[in-house]
């Protein structure tokens, strides 16, 4: 395997995967599963939130070796989580960068512990940090530590990617003390985003509101800061995923499914219950599928799988409750003795599970009103059977509808989209889907998390990524 001859690489996140017993699934969400695949390749340390909350913050760090990762993790205090994970980062940004401004809440208290947490990090990091390392930090919780980094003396090259959309200048405005955000991110070297979509908002914001000068090598220019902020869409670790794919768990839970379907086609959604992700508008989608296809009732079902996510914001509860009753009511609507429209699962699986029931169902419904990437949409591709691969049905406000244009893609508000779209897979012929498949499987295999990691971590070294040469 040829390894980047790179200085220890240090990742900070606010979540580090916890090593799970084997065979216990869980919703890990996309970045933990990618990081701890990019991180299996380096010398270096994962930092983070071990999850756990303690009366008083004392900043103590727990190290521990799992699977070929180092990861090193502190406790938060009860108010930490409640004001900065639950608060600013999921009640604030998450519905902004999403484009839910009716959703975020602008509470002062939240952004103080924001910022307290944020420097709680860099505290206990710096120490962990040597003048070489390269440092690598991610997501909307942490937009503020290079910062924080940095007036702690930090000089090292420093890098920050954010895994959710960058939002539309207009919206970002209406977060108070945006600017001071904003300008927070100037402390890095390297800006990464999911998408050229989301880079052109997060320039124009630049442009529009700090009087800054973007150059089309990706340079940013704001008074007498320079940083490089580009496109660098995150993969799956195709290799492993086609491993899972192969396992005797994953065979079984595809015969489980298939011999359960008893013939009927299978839909899959797999989602964090989280309100972007667009499952009431999928539900009502499906549901006018049955409504315009009376033929197909009894023939076809919907599963999805949808484990609970940031369960103390009112939000997620209130998602929660309404997915309880749209199902309930679609199923008592339309179910017969021996059918059920709707299995909806509350319950997170593990990845073998996972790979098993994408290659047991024909149709994948990825349908979210807006999202960074994606990554459920190319482990479906990932896991098909060449020979008879199924259809992904793929929003078109999903960071991953940029590469996987072979997808059918929908507008995830609308029904009758949905609709049309799951018919128009259930007739596509085999040499259709095939040859869809073969061109988004290739995508989902050159572009994966190696190949993220690769582009990004050349960036941070000072080194051009073989895309940017050819764009310059
Ligand atoms: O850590 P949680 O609060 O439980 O949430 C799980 C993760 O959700 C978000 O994932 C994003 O990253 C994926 C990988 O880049 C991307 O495909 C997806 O579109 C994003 O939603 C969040 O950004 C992570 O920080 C969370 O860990
Ligand atoms: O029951 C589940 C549901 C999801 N996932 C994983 O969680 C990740 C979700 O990532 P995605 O980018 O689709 O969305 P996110 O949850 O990060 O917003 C994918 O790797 C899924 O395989 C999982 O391991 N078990």
């Amino acid at each position: 395997m040829d390894r980047d001859p790179v200085s220890r690489l240090i990742v900070i996140s606010n979540r580090v995967a916890a090593p799970k017993p084997d065979g216990e699934g869980g919703a890990q969400g996309g970045l933990a599963v990618a990081l701890s695949a990019a991180l299996r390749e380096y010398r270096g340390l994962w930092f983070g939130w071990s999850g756990n909350r303690i009366d008083e913050f004392t900043g103590k760090i727990d190290f521990q070796r799992h699977d070929g990762v180092t990861s090193a993790t502190i406790d938060l205090e009860e108010q930490d989580v409640e004001e900065y994970y639950n608060g600013y980062a999921n009640r604030t940004l998450w519905p902004l960068f999403h484009y839910r401004i009716d959703l975020a809440e602008y509470v002062r208290s939240f952004g103080a512990g924001y910022e307290r947490v944020n420097e709680r990090f860099a505290d206990t990091v710096t120490p962990l940090i040597d003048p070489d390392d390269l440092v690598w930090i991610h997501d909307y919780h942490l937009i503020p530590l290079g910062a924080q980094l940095r007036q702690r003396g930090l000089r090292n090259r420093m890098g920050f990617f954010l895994h959710i959309p960058w939002p539309p200048a207009r919206l970002l405005t209406s977060l108070p003390a945006h600017e001071h955000l904003v300008l927070s991110l100037l402390a890095y070297d390297v800006i990464g985003f999911h998408t050229k979509e989301w880079l052109e908002s997060f320039q124009n914001y630049v442009e529009r509101e700090l009087g800054g000068h973007c150059e089309p090598d990706g340079t940013i220019h704001v008074g007498e800061r320079s940083v490089h902020a580009a496109a660098y869409p995150i993969g799956i670790d195709y290799k492993e995923f086609r491993e899972a794919a192969e396992s005797e768990a994953a065979q079984e839970a595809f015969e489980r499914l298939r011999k359960s379907a008893d013939g009927r086609g299978t839909i899959i959604g797999v989602d964090r219950l989280d309100y972007s992700k667009g499952l009431e508008e999928r539900f009502l989608g499906y549901r006018r599928f049955l409504e315009d296809h009376e033929d197909w009732q009894g023939e076809v079902f919907l599963l999805q799988i949808a484990p609970p996510s940031r369960g103390e914001v009112h939000t997620y509860e209130k998602i929660r409750e309404s997915l309880d009753e749209l199902s309930g009511r679609i199923n008592g609507e339309f179910a017969a003795v021996d059918w059920v429209p709707i299995r909806y699962v509350n319950q997170g699986y593990g990845r073998e599970d996972l790979a098993g029931f994408y290659r047991a169902s024909q149709i994948a419904l990825v349908t979210p009103l807006r999202d960074g990437m994606n990554l459920v949409a190319k482990e479906y591709v990932a896991a098909q059977d060449p020979e008879d691969p199924g259809v992904l049905i793929l929003s078109r406000f999903a960071g991953a509808a940029l590469q996987l244009t072979d997808a059918l893609l929908v507008n995830p508000y609308s029904k009758e989209e949905i609709s049309d779209a799951i018919k128009q897979a259930l007739d596509m012929p085999r040499e259709e889907r095939i040859r869809r498949w073969r061109s988004m499987n290739e995508v989902v295999k050159q572009e994966d998390v190696v190949w993220w990691r690769r582009n990004f971590v050349a960036a941070l070294q000072g080194e051009a990524t073989q895309d940017e040469r050819a764009a310059g």
